[in-house]
């Protein structure tokens, strides 16, 4: 919808031929139900018609982002942006998703969009602002001018890895954030947390040498605000309801549950303190209890804010 709102030629893929056709004919798409898909956008299960394109933005969730590049990598023209969309950390191998397009699609050009952005209200034309990061500048200035409009506002980016740790971490602190409501903490608490929370992401962010600007824009703190304001994210939604002793909504992907023990590995092994990730990844996997992982983030030492 962003793009071609943008003016581009847009050709939707789905695997699923009937899933293709019958979006096709309801020109909308299911997932995002009441918003009219754009006359221009042709819709396909063809992969091969689907990869002749100038650039390619690849949603599918962060475990199944190999698979998907793999199938599409040989059908490509050489030097084709690879746009990831998706937001974790693969398990196994702890790749960011541009490393797996690296990877699985060496002639490629991986880059990844990434920000504050519910697809309901994008897809509805409400004004979003998100970051585009690609390891050459002009090519990602170059992404930006093809996808932005009045209505979406992406600013380039170098800082890829950056931008990937901010969206993969905060999906992990919105499960936190969803907990502390369900668990009726108070609002003070949920400050609270956003913001320690946020010290983690940055922690591990500098780890990594994202630059500062990064993790306190669109993709890190930006995305971070959102994601932790409400149950219109599913993250939040799934520590809701595991807050107030439910279980997490089914159907809704929640990629936090599934980056939450990767990104802990992934902090221990450069030696980063991330507790309240660490609390959200002991609680997914029952390791501790809610109220058990409460008390031990407030148990710990006092120390100085850093
Ligand atoms: N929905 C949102 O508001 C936003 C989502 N994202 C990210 O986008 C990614 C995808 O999320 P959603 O689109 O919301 O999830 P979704 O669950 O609504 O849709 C994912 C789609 O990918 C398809 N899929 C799964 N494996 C596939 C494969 N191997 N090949 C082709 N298609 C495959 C599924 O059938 C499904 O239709 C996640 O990483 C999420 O964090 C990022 C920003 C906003
Ligand atoms: O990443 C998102 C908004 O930027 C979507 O958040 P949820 O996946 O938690 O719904």
């Amino acid at each position: 919808a962003v793009a071609a709102r943008a003016g581009r030629d847009v050709t939707l893929y789905a695997r699923d031929a009937d899933h293709a056709a019958r979006i096709a004919a309801a020109r909308e798409n299911p997932r995002l139900p009441g918003i009219p898909l754009a006359g221009g956008i042709a819709i396909t299960a063809d992969l091969v018609r689907a990869a002749r394109a100038d650039a390619v933005l690849i949603v599918v969730p962060a475990q199944h982002l190999r698979g998907a590049v793999m199938h599409l990598a040989p059908l490509l023209r050489p030097r084709t942006p690879l746009i990831a969309c998706a937001k974790g950390i693969e398990h196994g191998t702890h790749k960011f998703m541009t490393e797996i397009i690296a990877e699985a699609a060496p002639s490629a050009i991986p880059a990844i969009l990434s920000g504050p952005s519910f697809a309901d209200d994008v897809a509805r034309g409400l004004p979003t602002a998100v970051t585009l990061a690609a390891p050459d500048e002009v090519q990602a200035a170059d992404l930006v001018q093809a996808l932005g409009s009045p209505t979406f506002r992406p600013y380039h980016s170098t800082d890829v890895r950056g931008v990937e740790i901010g969206g993969a971490a905060k999906n992990v602190l919105a499960i936190a954030a969803g907990i502390v409501s369900g668990r009726n903490l108070g609002a003070s608490a949920l400050a609270a947390l956003t913001t320690r929370g946020f010290a983690e992401l940055v922690r591990l962010g500098r780890a990594y040498g994202a630059r500062s600007e990064t993790l306190t824009g669109l993709s890190g703190l930006g995305d971070l605000i959102l994601t932790c304001a409400g149950p219109q994210s599913r993250n939040f939604a799934a520590g809701l309801a595991l807050g107030r002793g439910a279980s997490p909504p089914a159907g809704k992907l929640a990629e936090g549950q599934y980056t939450a023990p990767v990104l802990v590995e992934l902090a221990a092994s450069r030696g980063v303190e991330m507790p309240v990730a660490q609390a959200v990844a002991a609680i997914l996997s029952g390791a501790v209890t809610i109220d058990a992982a409460i008390e031990g983030l407030m148990m710990r030492p006092f120390k100085a804010e850093q």
